[in-house]
């Protein structure tokens, strides 16, 4: 299947500006071949958390309109990255996920809150799982620093997932960690992981180089550091054969975990 990868240049707090960006690149990625297009995290606003009853998208309303009607028409599975929302006065960092038929078939908000990027004084969090099928797809997702959280992803692939979509703004100072968690998690997991992170204007540090790791944690494509529309060619059956290799899922000792790890 063919992947658009789309590595935004986010403004900060320039949301209708961040749509139509949005638009025009899942047009050009549909007209490029891709069957699945994936955006970054809090695309709408960037991290203009200070504003977010001003900026924040009421309910989700304009962002899922904006993704029914556009993968409807396109035909075109959306993981629409994540942006921030407003429900019942509170704010959270929702990814939204469309299939072809102009469907959600995924809906959750990130369940590990940043610190370091004070989402803790401005957000909730979410606490559902993001499992979804994109047509034969099995696909999971989840935001950013979410990644970090191994035991968080593992469900998803117990579940029946075999790719995780990662919506991202990960800054610059961390992208090594990025790179292997992202390499990790794939490994672990035997999945693949689609991983997109965001560009940044001048004042910010994001610096791209977005990623996607087949299933034993070959990277087969990283993105540049600067905005880019990337549509890459995945063959997403290899799956199965790499979990034969190595039968984890078989030797795993859960009942095991349970008793040595307490919380
Ligand atoms: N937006 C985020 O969740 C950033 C996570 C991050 O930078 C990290 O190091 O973890």
């Amino acid at each position: 299947m063919k992947i658009g990868c789309i590595q935004l240049n986010v403004g900060f707090g320039k949301v209708d500006e961040n749509y139509e960006r949005a638009e025009k690149f899942i047009r050009e990625a549909v007209a490029g071949g891709a069957e699945i297009v994936v955006l970054p995290e809090m695309w709408n606003t960037g991290y203009a958390l200070e504003k977010l009853e001003e900026l924040a998208d009421e309910n989700g309303k304009r962002t899922k309109a904006f993704l029914s009607s556009l993968s409807k028409e396109l035909a075109v599975h959306i993981v629409g990255g994540s942006v921030s929302v407003k429900r019942d006065d509170k704010f959270y960092n929702t990814m939204y996920t469309y299939n072809r038929d102009g469907e959600l078939v995924g809906e959750y908000s990130k369940v590990h809150l940043f610190r370091l990027m004070d989402e803790h004084l401005y957000l909730e969090s979410g606490s559902n799982m993001n499992r979804f099928a994109l047509g034969e797809l099995e696909a999971g997702g989840a935001i950013c620093y979410d990644i970090r959280f191994p035991e968080w992803l593992r469900s998803h692939a117990l579940d029946g997932a075999k790719v995780l979509f990662i919506p991202a703004q990960w800054p610059t100072p961390r992208i090594d960690h990025w790179k292997i968690l992202l390499q990790a998690r794939a490994i672990e997991n035997q999945c693949f992981v689609v991983a997109v992170n965001r560009i940044a204007r001048k004042v910010e540090n994001f610096n791209g180089q977005s990623m996607i790791i087949g299933p034993w944690g070959e990277v087969l494509w990283t993105g540049a550091e600067d905005e880019e529309l990337a549509i890459i060619d995945v063959d997403f059956s290899t799956v199965d054969e790499v979990r034969g290799r190595i039968p984890v899922y078989e030797d795993r000792r859960p009942g095991l975990y349970e008793k040595v790890i307490k919380e």
